[in-house]
């Protein structure tokens, strides 16, 4: 299976996304620049945290205009499976690939902070390594995480079973609409989230809970193309 790891200018996860993919499930990885106009060799597309284009304007709004993100909308149409996190999912919902927008932590305060997530949706092909309402630690480094969507797609959201991560309990470090942590699209082959999994792969960076979202996705994979392939 075959991985890239978009690179903007002022990512600063792209790194982390690389060595999780490597550590974890030890499959090919490339760093693809924003301006490539071609991902058809690869089979998931991850688009890493950081500060796109200084976070100017709004997180993520000028990145959803480089040219890489047109092969992003075309991978997308075509099933490939899309992980943004964190200014990677703000640029997932400024491309219109996944519903509503993350607007300034309602403390207005950048926050970097382990967290406790609830798995919503562990049938998905990001999270099927999980429990169903499993609790994780996993980080997050955010100024503008605060999910939020009309109530006609919440509603759709909860319909189609899109939610994938609440932040657990009563913990909202954002005020996120419902605590919602992170969402997919319809068909469920786009994933937006806050909270950093690659950065909890193994217990020496304090949790290791964020290794079975790589899993979850190589396991989808190989039933897609047959439980022979061993790419
Ligand atoms: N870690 C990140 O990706 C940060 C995203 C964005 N720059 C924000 O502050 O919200």
């Amino acid at each position: 299976m075959k991985f890239a790891v978009l690179v903007f200018p002022g990512s600063n996860c792209d790194i982390d996304c690389y060595k999780a993919v490597e550590d974890t499930i030890g499959q090919s990885v490339d760093y693809v620049w924003h301006t490539a106009t071609d991902l058809s060799a690869y089979d998931a597309i991850l688009v890493p945290g950081g500060f796109s284009y200084g976070d100017y304007l709004r997180c993520g709004a000028i990145a959803r205009f480089a040219p890489v993100m047109n092969e992003v909308v075309k991978a997308a149409e075509q099933g490939k499976f899309i992980l943004g996190i964190c200014n990677g999912f703000q640029i997932l919902t400024e491309a219109g690939l996944l519903p509503g927008a993350l607007r300034r932590n309602s403390g207005m305060k950048f926050i970097c902070a382990q967290t406790q997530l609830e798995v919503v949706n562990h049938t998905s092909a990001f999270t099927s390594e999980y429990n169903a309402g499993e609790i994780i630690d996993i980080p997050i480094a955010h100024g503008e995480g605060n999910y939020y969507c009309d109530e006609e797609t919440l509603a759709q959201l909860k319909t189609n079973n899109q939610i994938v991560f609440r932040y657990a309990g009563d913990t909202n470090p954002n005020g996120s609409i419902e605590n919602i942590a992170g969402i997919c699209n319809e068909r469920g082959n786009v994933v937006g989230m806050m909270p950093h999994p690659e950065r909890a792969v193994d217990e020496i960076l304090g949790s290791a809970d964020g290794k079975r979202m790589f899993t979850s996705i190589l396991n989808a994979w190989r039933e897609q193309h047959g439980a022979a392939v061993n790419g």
